[in-house]
């Protein structure tokens, strides 16, 4: 069961007819939300995880802990529909990423990236990135992949690279060639400026798959799924999409109720808290819960 979204995600990815489009979400209710619009895959974003649980900035301060809870929920709502996640630099050396991603895949995890920043990183659209040598970065993809298959799992590896920003595009390149030699599925270039820089790297690691990603006010152009798919590239994530939608919507509501005093309802009546409930499985735990022989909703709820 647990390796089942694993699978999928495995057969998508070598589907040629497959594009892979995932809304990044960061808590329950953003992905409740992309499960209700009929997205067929979830990012879980670390930023966001950051951000959510932490109220803190995506700086390599979320532990192993906090993302594989957060990744363990998500993947909970759903286990038909793959849920790719962030696994930062695998939080240590080789050990390390062995344990955590152990933890990723046990806890239902379809897909995760691995980076080559050092432990303290960043998020990839910020300057002055620093990252490890090459050696200890094939290191962090060959345990994952060792780890994958000591637990004969279907994990789909991503292996991303930080490197463009201080090393170029060549020296990227050197990096994930050598990550897919070491056992990655997939390859994620951060960071990319230029449309240009996309085609290439399809182009250049053809073919293996290469993952996009979308970062409103980051430093890669945006770009549609449409034109992500032409271009060739196998997934494309939206990692803050319902981050940046959440935090104009909070701001919007607080800013009226400090200056009104007072909530609205909508008009038509939407958002109430009996509609979340239901987005969230309201019904579907009364019916189990009697369909068990519970009594807790025998009279209504
Ligand atoms: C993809 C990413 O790793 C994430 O945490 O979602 C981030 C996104 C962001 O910080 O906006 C990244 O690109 O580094």
């Amino acid at each position: 069961m647990i390796n089942k979204a694993a699978a999928k995600l495995r057969s998508q990815v070598a589907d040629p007819n497959k594009f892979i489009v995932c809304p990044g979400v960061q808590d329950g209710l953003s992905a409740r939300v992309c499960l209700q619009q009929g997205f067929k895959n979830l990012y879980m974003t670390g930023a966001g995880t950051a951000i959510n649980l932490l109220g803190m900035p995506d700086l390599g301060l979320t532990t192993a802990d906090d993302m594989v809870r957060n990744a363990s929920m998500i993947a909970s709502l759903d286990r038909t529909r793959p849920l790719i996640a962030d696994a930062d630099t695998g939080f240590g050396g080789p050990v390390m990423v062995a344990r955590s991603v152990e933890r990723y895949i046990l806890a239902g995890v379809a897909g995760l990236h691995i980076e080559d920043q050092v432990t303290t990183k960043r998020c990839g659209h910020l300057l002055g990135k620093e990252l490890v040598d090459i050696d200890t970065y094939v290191a962090r993809i060959r345990a994952a992949s060792a780890t994958r298959e000591r637990l004969e799992s279907d994990l789909v590896l991503i292996a991303r690279t930080d490197a463009l920003q201080s090393l170029g595009f060549d020296e990227s390149v050197k990096r994930l060639k050598a990550a897919v030699a070491a056992g990655a599925d997939v390859v994620f270039l951060e960071g990319m400026k230029t449309l240009d820089e996309m085609t290439r790297i399809v182009d250049v690691m053809s073919p293996t798959p290469c993952l996009l990603n979308m970062v409103p006010g980051g430093v890669t152009p945006l770009i549609d799924g449409a034109k992500a798919k032409e271009i060739g590239f196998k997934i494309v994530i939206w990692p803050c999409f319902a981050m940046t939608a959440a935090y104009l919507a909070y701001q919007k509501a607080a800013q009226e109720l400090k200056t009104t005093g007072a909530i609205r309802e909508q008009p038509d009546g939407s958002g109430g808290v009996r509609e979340l409930f239901e987005l969230c499985g309201l019904s579907e735990c009364a019916d189990f819960d009697k369909k068990m022989g519970g009594k807790a909703f025998t009279d209504g709820v």
